[in-house]
């Protein structure tokens, strides 16, 4: 499934991992570690976000998001995904403000719903989600990396993480809390949310909204490692755990969604919203000069 699609600066890179054919030649000769070392290797997919310039979730990204992740889903081929970005400004810059300034309610409807539909099939994917974060990430941005198994951070100042809604003048879905809470507990969640925190990579890592930093240069490379670990387990048995674990979250959604639709879109069409999402984007254009 390589180069899906190749689209002008919009697309995701996919591709088995190993040999021209995508799987390394067998070693027969070389004992376990090299029989197993081949067995995971080409169990796993790299899948680099390329919505150029800063992954901004676009309905139309969002969708081939879906429609990807759903054919490596259902490809028996691989056990589990590494997502990084190929755009060197961020991992993800989240929801791309241009869908909810300015529209129409059916289209902040539509784009709610894909957005809930790339949550669900996220956070309850029966594949091994690491996230290999290579740039910052902040609020929507989040959302592949708090629905992942684990998370790896890049070692740079720039890489900023956290749900940083509040400083928009806006509030973080439940369904965006609800994994951060899971991950780095109520109180720090309490905390983090209503300040809208960005954490730089040392305090990411001490308060849990990552597993490891390591140096830019290593994010792959540790990404693959840790890949190996979570492969070494029968998948059946932490296909299991996983959904256990994870289905009460989802399942608030699930039960909620059309509430959550109406809610959103309510919100997002004040006039006093729109405003401020709309000096956000301004400020934004404006730091770059
Ligand atoms: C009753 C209550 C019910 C609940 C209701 C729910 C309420 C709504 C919840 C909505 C949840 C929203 C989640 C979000 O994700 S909002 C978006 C949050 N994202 C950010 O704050 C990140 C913003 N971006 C940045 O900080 C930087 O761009 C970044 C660090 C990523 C890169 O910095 P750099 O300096 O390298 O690059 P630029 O800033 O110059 O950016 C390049 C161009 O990209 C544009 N850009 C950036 N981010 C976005 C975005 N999110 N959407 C659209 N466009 C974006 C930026 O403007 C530049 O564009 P130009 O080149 O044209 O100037």
């Amino acid at each position: 499934m390589p180069h899906l699609p190749p689209a002008q600066g919009l697309g995701f890179r996919m591709r088995p991992s190993g040999g021209k054919s995508g799987r390394p030649a067998a070693r027969s000769v070389h004992g376990v570690s090299e029989v197993s070392a081949s067995w995971w290797w080409w169990s796993q997919a790299p899948l680099q976000l390329k919505n150029l310039p800063v992954n901004s979730f676009s309905l139309e990204f969002l969708t081939e998001l879906i429609i990807n992740l759903e054919k490596l889903e259902n490809d028996k081929t691989f056990r589990g995904i590494i997502i990084t970005s190929d755009c060197p400004k961020a991992f993800s810059a989240g929801v791309d403000l241009r869908e909810i300034c300015g529209k129409n309610p059916a289209h902040y409807t539509e784009y709610w719903k894909v957005l809930q539909d790339l949550w669900l099939r996220l956070y309850l994917s029966n594949l091994v989600l690491i996230s290999a974060i290579n740039g910052p990430c902040a609020a929507g941005g989040c959302l592949i990396p708090l629905t992942s198994d684990y998370r790896i951070l890049a070692d740079n100042p720039k890489c900023l993480i956290g749900l940083n809604e509040t400083r928009l003048g806006i509030s973080a879905p439940f369904w965006f809390k609800d994994p951060l809470v899971n991950i780095i507990g109520h109180r720090a969640s309490e905390h983090a949310l209503q300040l809208g925190l960005l954490f730089p990579p040392a305090e990411a890592l001490q308060v849990g909204i990552v597993d490891k930093v390591v140096p830019k240069d290593q994010v792959q490379s540790t990404a693959l490692s840790v890949m190996t670990q979570w492969l070494a387990i029968p998948d059946h048995a932490r296909q299991l755990t996983k959904n256990m674990i994870r289905k009460p979250t989802a399942d608030l959604l699930v039960k909620h969604r059309d509430t959550d639709i109406q809610n959103f879109v309510s919100f997002i069409s004040r006039d006093s919203i729109q405003k401020s999402l709309q000096m956000y984007l301004a400020k934004l254009k404006q730091n770059k000069d």
